[in-house]
């Protein structure tokens, strides 16, 4: 990890860069494999998966029969935990249902919003490094309360062709329609394009390597929409004197195990803390099964010492981390200028493993930077909001005149003739 001390804000941007792989190489792979799928359909995914998954597929469908046996493959305790956090995403998702309700913005003038859920919808599941289930439930639990009528589920199949049986049951448990063993930019251009297995949805969903991100991404110019780029996970821990540097290394080290391009930031106005921080982080690592992918992130991974907490607020709010851990006395307080996060954690007593898992909140969150502009998957993510009116004779009479002379001016005779023609009804 790189400690870097009083930085001058004219270095900010170099400081907060995130890794990236070379984009020019990675959008030419990308588009190199939407456009086989695109034309060849199902060929070219089980191709696909043979070149980049190692596995030769008779079929991409996950059969009825995986589904059912997947129950018998998983312990009881993991059975309790995976049905105790989609209560709890369920919770926090059926809370963010809209009422719209129907506003009379003249006498006789009444217009209102319904919500509809999204009809067809294509959920992402990681599965490269680790078999992601709880994505399974952020993405699948939400799209069912808004009532999306056909929920297909991507995720890439390991080497004997078989999809880890969690996510198998995460899946059934919440609702998915369809399954399919496919991974990477071929699973993403199967649910955009279509293919004769896979059918084509109307948005795409979930986080991904930087390969899944850029596919997502390139789709989403015409094919169809997505939720937002939720690429390599980050977290920023924000903090000061007061903050425990076991919490904290533990916080940093959760992010790091995720793959070699995470990145894990600590912005603090102690240097106590990063002295503590450093010597814990070398001893939980050297704990972890999973040390080497840590080690490598920790490479991108920066401990930076600020003069006072308005400027640690200012970094934090540049950097637009996807979650944001704050340990500090005051933390609500800091809590309140924060403009730039993913998702929020306060306190010294709130992992941020917590909104990954069982907590509620959702975990699949803008990275990258994206978090000045998008927001993280709600139950929002899965509706559209359509509008409606409805106009009686007074209400024809108020606005009439002024629609009248709108169209007129915008010299649209077609569109004053619709107002005249029903304003003369009335007379
Ligand atoms: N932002 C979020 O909300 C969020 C949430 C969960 C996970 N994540 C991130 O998701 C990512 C998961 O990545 P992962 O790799 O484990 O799984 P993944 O499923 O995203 O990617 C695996 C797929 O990548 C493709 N691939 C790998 N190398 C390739 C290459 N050289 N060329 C073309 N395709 C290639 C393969 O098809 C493979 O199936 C991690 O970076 C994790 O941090 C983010
Ligand atoms: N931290 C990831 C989002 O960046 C989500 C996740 C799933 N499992 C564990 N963590
Ligand atoms: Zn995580």
């Amino acid at each position: 990890m790189k400690i870097i001390k009083y930085p001058g804000k004219e270095d900010w941007k170099e400081i907060l860069k995130r890794p990236a792989l070379n984009t020019e190489s990675l959008n030419d792979t990308v588009k190199g494999i939407l456009n086989r799928v695109k034309t060849e359909g199902d060929k070219a995914v089980l191709e696909c998966e043979a070149t980049f998954d190692k596995v030769q597929l008779a079929s991409l469908a996950v059969s009825a029969d995986e589904i059912e046996e997947a129950e018998s493959l998983i312990s009881d305790d993991l059975k309790a935990a995976i049905i105790l956090a989609k209560e709890n995403i369920e919770t926090f998702h059926s809370a963010q249902r809209f009422t719209g309700k129907k506003v009379e913005t003249r006498p006789g003038v009444v217009c209102w919003q319904k919500a509809v859920g999204i009809e067809k919808v294509g959920l992402y599941v990681p599965g490269g490094t680790a078999p992601l289930f709880s994505t399974v439930l952020m993405l699948a639990t939400p799209a069912r309360i808004a009532g999306c009528k056909e929920i297909v589920l991507c995720t890439p199949p390991n080497r004997e062709g078989k999809v880890h049986p969690a996510i198998l049951f995460a899946a059934n448990l919440a609702g998915v329609n369809k399954i399919f063993k496919a991974g990477g930019v071929q699973a993403i251009g199967a649910m955009a394009y279509g293919t004769e297995s896979v059918p084509k949805v109307y948005k795409i969903f979930g986080p991904g390597n930087q390969y899944v991100t850029a596919a997502k991404q390139l789709v989403s110019l015409r094919d169809v929409a997505i939720d937002m780029p939720a690429g390599p996970s980050e977290v920023e821990v924000l903090a000061d004197q007061s903050a425990n540097p076991a919490f904290v290394a533990a916080d940093l080290l959760s992010q790091a195990e995720h793959g070699i391009d995470s990145q894990a930031v600590l912005i603090t106005t102690s240097e106590e803390l990063i002295e503590k921080v450093c010597a814990e982080v070398e001893s939980q690592l050297a704990q972890l099964p999973r040390k080497e992918i840590a080690a490598k992130s920790l490479d991108n991974s920066k401990l930076i010492l600020v003069n006072d907490m308005d400027e640690a607020i200012s970094m934090t709010n540049e950097y637009a981390p996807e979650h944001l851990i704050i340990e500090t006395a005051n933390y609500m307080e800091v809590a309140e200028q924060i403009t730039n996060a993913g998702s929020v954690f306060l306190g010294s007593l709130t992992p941020e493993s917590a909104g990954d898992y069982a907590s509620g909140t959702n975990h699949t969150l803008p990275t990258n930077g994206y978090a000045k502009a998008y927001s993280g998957v709600s139950l929002d993510s899965f509706i559209r909001k359509i509008t409606f009116q409805e106009i009686t004779s007074q209400g024809i009479q108020t606005i009439g005149p002024a629609i009248e002379t709108m169209a007129a001016n915008e010299q649209l005779d077609a569109h004053k003739n619709a107002v005249t023609v029903r304003l003369n009804s009335l007379k």
